[in-house]
């Protein structure tokens, strides 16, 4: 007996090794016959175990002797790699080439071309690997993390909550709570006001437009900045309490199961209380808005208005039989679908853009004079229009075309908040164009588009590409990128006769993919540019934004410091800054 426990035990410690060295084998023969650079890696850098744990390591990484840190393989073992090292190793390695690491074929791809069709081919094709998105199933299944079948009803579902009505609703929103963060901000237009931390404000400033004009949840600005206690269970305001903590937390409740959050340490429990409150708030919004629905479709035969996007994905939701086939059949969500819906949408819909406008406010106290031609080109889109005094007559398709291409494209270009679009081949190989000749990916091979390396490809972006250039976005501008060939979508949808905005420089197709694009590119690209125009013109509309520097230090030291924290930025998920940079801002003319 004892003899078979010995012997099981020993296969068993065997087993993943050997597992392990088998499948990379395997990689390392489909990687030969693939004909192109490979890096081999002893640790999967894309694996579970490694991300989840990645920011225990990140400190003691930047310990290691620098001659380790030097070495070859540590450029991709670093946590954020892509981010840090930018297109420096497709240079070395080519703007396409592989990855083997135990189990595991990645294809890193920092060419347009090949990025393009990968990401516009059929759905079918290049499908979204399962893991991490299975993950943020906590509320239900929802559209980021489904596939195949159940991800087109989610799509359907979600797609037609985002139309011109909500995004008139953000523009609105937006501005009056960017108002209020700024008088807080200021302390009700006070001449100079330092801000020592941005984050928190910003992204409760976002969280709050997607809770008003998703969910129809009003929210007051004076919260608790530094929550540690769950909040108390009842109100409207500790609702979004509640969901800031599940968002910056999601880490800890994708990890770690229900029973263990709830007799952890005090702040694991917090996070179950704050995580078990978002979803009684949730299951009790769908449940009146249902009843709602239904009365309205009794009395008057028809549904009610849909005044937010709650009331829109809830009708999609409405049907009379419970069965689950007769749901999918009919394309309908159910009522943990549409609660997995609104949590993802709000979570999507935060950190991106709560992120893209702290890196632009910094990246103007950085650059003084790229701040004053975005002063001067709000001064001529709000001047041209009657009421200027009134921020809500402020007009929409004035100032969109003339900031989003320099501005918030630019900021995009630099600091995407995802670093990298994951695909895989799944099941089948796919036939590729790659170099002008047809190129096979075998099956079960991951496909990274790394944002990265694209966004600062010298092919694409010339060779001062890592500089932050917004005014290359200006086709009067003279500069080294390239000319697209295909015009930028959304650029020139945005471009109107009357707005006299400059015209836009279309990037090389596939070069540019903050928001990625095809059937799975991002359905909130629009909200969110207009909630960043929306917000971006109000800060600048009346302040000036500076670096504060501190007491013994010069304006360059201050640059420095924060040019550092920059760099130092690293997913959690999404890119963010890792520390806070502190702001000063002077009323304008003072
Ligand atoms: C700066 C702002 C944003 C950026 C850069 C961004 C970027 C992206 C990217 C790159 C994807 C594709 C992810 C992947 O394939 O792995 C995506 C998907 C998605 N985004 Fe955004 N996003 C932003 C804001 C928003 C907002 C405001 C919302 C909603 C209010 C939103 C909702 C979604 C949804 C629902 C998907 C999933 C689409 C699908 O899989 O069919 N995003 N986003």
């Amino acid at each position: 007996m004892e003899k078979y426990i010995i012997t099981l035990a020993f296969i068993a410690i065997l087993h993943y090794p050997f597992q392990c060295f088998v499948r990379s084998l395997k990689s390392l023969l489909a990687a030969r016959a693939m004909n192109l650079p490979i890096f081999w890696m002893p640790i999967l850098q894309d694996g579970v175990l490694w991300q989840l744990t990645k920011r225990f390591y990140r400190p003691l990484i930047s310990q290691l002797p620098l001659r380790l840190r030097q070495s070859e393989w540590f450029d991709l073992w670093y946590p954020d790699w892509r981010f840090v090292a930018k297109h420096e190793l497709h240079k070395k390695y080519g703007d396409v080439f592989l990855v083997v690491s135990p189990g595991s074929l990645s294809i890193e791809v920092a060419d347009a071309e090949l990025a393009a069709e990968i990401i516009t081919r059929s759905k079918y094709d290049f499908v979204k690997p399962n893991w991490p998105y299975s993950l943020l199933n906590i509320f239900g299944e929802n559209v980021v993390s489904s596939g195949g079948a159940t991800w087109r009803r989610h799509r359907k579902a979600t797609a037609s909550q985002f139309g011109s009505t909500i995004h008139k609703q953000v523009w609105r929103k937006s501005l009056i709570l960017g108002q209020e963060l700024l008088s807080m901000w200021t302390n009700h237009g006070a001449t100079i006001s330092t801000v020592p931390n941005i984050s928190l404000d910003l992204e409760f400033l976002v969280l709050r437009v997607i809770l008003s004009v998703g969910f129809g949840v009003t929210v007051q600005l004076n919260r608790k900045t530094h929550e540690s206690d769950p909040p108390n269970v009842g109100g409207i305001s500790s609702f979004a309490a509640a969901m800031e903590q599940v968002i910056t937390n999601l880490t800890k409740l994708l990890v770690f199961p229900d029973g263990i959050l709830k007799y952890g340490p005090s702040s694991w429990r917090s996070v179950h209380g704050s995580a078990t409150w978002v979803r009684t708030f949730l299951e009790n919004l769908i449940w009146t808005e249902t009843r709602k629905q239904k009365q309205s479709l009794t009395f008057t035969g028809h549904y009610q208005e849909a005044s937010n996007m709650l009331t829109g994905l809830v009708r999609q939701g409405i049907c009379h039989s419970e069965s689950q086939k007769y749901r999918e059949k009919q394309d309908l969500l159910s009522d943990e679908e549409v609660m997995g819906n609104m949590f993802i949408l709000a979570f999507a819909g935060t950190n991106s853009t709560a992120d893209s406008l702290k890196y632009s406010l910094i990246l103007m106290a950085l650059h003084p004079d790229i701040q004053q031609w975005l002063i001067q080109d709000i001064d001529t889109a709000i001047d041209y229009d009657e009421d200027a005094a009134n921020p809500l007559e402020w007009r929409e398709e004035i100032l969109l075309p003339k900031l989003i291409a320099p501005y918030c494209m630019e900021t995009l270009r630099h600091y995407p908040p995802l670093t990298a679009i994951n695909k895989s081949t799944g099941r089948k190989s796919q036939i590729v164009t790659l170099h002008g000749s047809p190129f096979v990916i075998p099956e079960d091979v991951n496909v990274n588009i790394s944002l990265n390396a694209l966004h600062h490809n010298p092919r694409y972006w010339g060779e001062n590409a890592l500089v932050y250039q917004p005014h290359n976005w200006d086709i009067r501008c003279k500069c080294d990128w390239p000319e697209g060939m295909d015009k930028d979508k959304d650029a020139q949808e945005t471009l109107d006769i009357t707005s006299r905005a400059p015209p836009v420089r279309s990037p090389v197709k596939g070069s540019y993919l903050p928001f990625s694009d095809g059937a799975r590119g991002c359905l909130g690209k629009r909200f969110s540019q207009v909630e960043f125009v929306a917000i971006v013109t109000m800060i600048f509309r009346h302040y000036r934004i500076e670096l504060a520097v501190g007491e013994s230090e010069s304006w360059e030291d201050a640059r420095c410091r924060t040019q550092a924290i920059l760099n130092d930025s690293a997913s959690s998920p999404t890119l963010s800054l890792q520390r806070p940079v502190p702001l000063q801002f002077v009323r304008r003319g003072h």
